[in-house]
């Protein structure tokens, strides 16, 4: 059975773009030398000797970055500056010599940095390749803030075996609890091996809940860089730290009263753990640099695949944030103990392959359909889809056998039992039993049974007739 909710789903990839660079500057030897270097470096450069120049290009070139001298033939740069800055282009001064009133104004103003001339084009580059790298990674947390609250696509739990049905039934229950009472949702941990499908089922929760119309935020503890994950967490007021040019909410407070979704819990520094702890027992989160406080309404999920309980015991995760964050706790199973949920999900996949690429219907052989099932999954649902897919991709017949699915140990299973010349005892014996099993999983449903195996009711009934097998 399918179970299909509404969320985001969508992961779309960031393609380098070249940084446009503004320089602003009345010393033309100086500048063609630093446009020169800077376009050798890969970034699209504009020179514009004063002022007035500067505000025409402005408009017509849209840079991501300026270099801005102070002194110019028409004005002081910093008549320009609050402009850049309202237009958020991360803009770096370049002051003469021992000005130190101009560079400390500047950066009161917004400015990202300031150089002392003379200035040397190397320390010039490092300086906006850093500011760069910074940009590039705002822009992709931005990004996936907008992507994780947008909600526009499908989240789809499959599974019936006994431990995808609780699953769904903790999932239902706390749905029914979030529009019973506008109290402070309990906390969730989701546990279990890598791509048991932990982000799934937060996904299906929030899309479950009566907020689901509200922000999810997804927080991937592991990914977010050391020296930017508390601010990105709990966001800061304009000038906490030195690239702070504006006030800006945390992902904590950016998910309103949706889901936060703490990702990789057991990857969260020490140090922030003890922060994290103080957000959820008082429910009020600080930005840097601020003395105010917000409360904060999100429901919180976490998930991790490392054993939480022993890195407490080991001093690795904070003891009290584990009971903390584990009042509600959801185990995913790994997907070699789900039983016949393997059919299920290896047809789901299936059909989503062939449906995105617009490609004809395609069955698995018997053999495969014993290979999924016999196969150990170590990377667990993720991994299924991936050999899926592939397979369903390079198959050109529409029988997608064990070698199409190119799973390691059933290949050399296969090529053993031809060695052996038992070839059609074995498979009719095993094609017998996976058609008896299917059968009693289903209650003796026939159409059931025949898309547990992934085929159709009439080559199920062809290959029931086959067998002798009647209901
Ligand atoms: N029950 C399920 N039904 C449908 N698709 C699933 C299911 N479980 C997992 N998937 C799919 O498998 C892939 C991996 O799932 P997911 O990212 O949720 O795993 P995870 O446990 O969060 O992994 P990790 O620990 O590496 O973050 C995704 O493409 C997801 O869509």
């Amino acid at each position: 059975m399918l179970s299909q909710l509404s969320s985001t789903t969508d992961k779309s990839v960031f393609l380098p773009i070249k940084k446009k660079v503004l320089l602003v500057e009345d010393e033309v030897l100086f500048a063609k030398a630093v446009v020169k270097r800077l376009q050798k470096a890969g970034f699209e450069c504009e020179h514009a000797e004063s002022l007035q120049d500067a505000r025409l290009l402005v408009k017509q070139f849209e840079p991501d970055m300026a270099l801005l001298d102070m002194r110019l033939p028409d004005g002081n740069g910093l008549d320009l500056l609050a402009d850049f800055v309202a237009k958020n282009i991360n803009t770096i001064v370049m002051t003469a010599f021992g000005d130190v009133t101009d560079a400390v104004n500047a950066i009161k103003m917004g400015a990202i940095d300031y150089l002392k001339k003379p200035i040397d084009l190397e320390e010039l580059l490092l300086i906006i390749q850093k500011n760069e790298k910074t940009t590039d990674l705002q822009a992709s947390l931005d990004y996936s803030r907008q992507r994780d609250s947008v909600v526009n696509d499908s989240v789809q739990l499959i599974g019936e075996s006994a431990a995808m049905q609780s699953v769904r039934q903790q999932i239902t229950r706390i749905a029914q609890l979030s529009a019973l009472s506008d109290a402070v949702q309990p906390t969730v941990l989701i546990t279990g091996e890598t791509g048991t499908g932990k982000d799934v089922v937060a996904r299906y929760l929030h899309a479950s809940c009566a907020n689901h119309d509200k922000p999810f935020v997804h927080v991937d503890c592991a990914s977010l860089p050391a020296e930017l994950i508390e601010s990105e967490l709990f966001g800061h007021e304009k000038g906490a730290f030195t690239n702070a040019v504006a006030s800006r909410p945390g992902l904590i407070e950016s998910a309103e009263d949706g889901t936060l979704f703490l990702d990789e819990i057991g990857e969260l520094p020490l140090g922030l753990q003890a922060k994290l702890l103080n957000v959820l027992e008082r429910r009020m989160v600080r930005r840097l640099g601020s003395t105010k406080e917000r409360p904060v309404q999100a429901r919180i999920i976490a998930a991790t695949n490392r054993d939480l309980y022993q890195m407490s015991s080991e001093g690795r995760f904070r003891s009290d944030l584990y009971y903390r964050l584990n009042v509600i706790t959801m185990q995913m199973p790994p997907l070699r103990d789900r039983g016949q949920d393997v059919l299920l999900l290896a047809n789901y996949f299936r059909q989503l392959t062939e449906k995105r690429y617009a490609l004809p219907h395609h069955e698995f052989s018997t053999l495969a359909l014993m290979a999924i099932q016999k196969y150990h999954w170590p990377g667990n649902v993720r991994e299924m889809r991936h050999q899926i897919s592939r397979a369903v991709l390079m198959c050109t017949q529409p029988m997608i056998s064990e070698h199409d699915l190119g799973l390691p140990q059933m290949a050399a299973a296969s090529a053993s039992v031809s060695m052996q010349g038992e070839t059609q005892v074995t498979l009719d014996d095993a094609e017998k039993a996976m058609l008896l099993n299917a059968l009693e999983q289903s209650r003796h449903n026939v159409s059931k049974a025949a898309r547990l195996l992934g085929i159709t009711r009439m080559t199920m009934r062809y290959r029931m007739d086959k067998h002798g097998i009647s209901v």
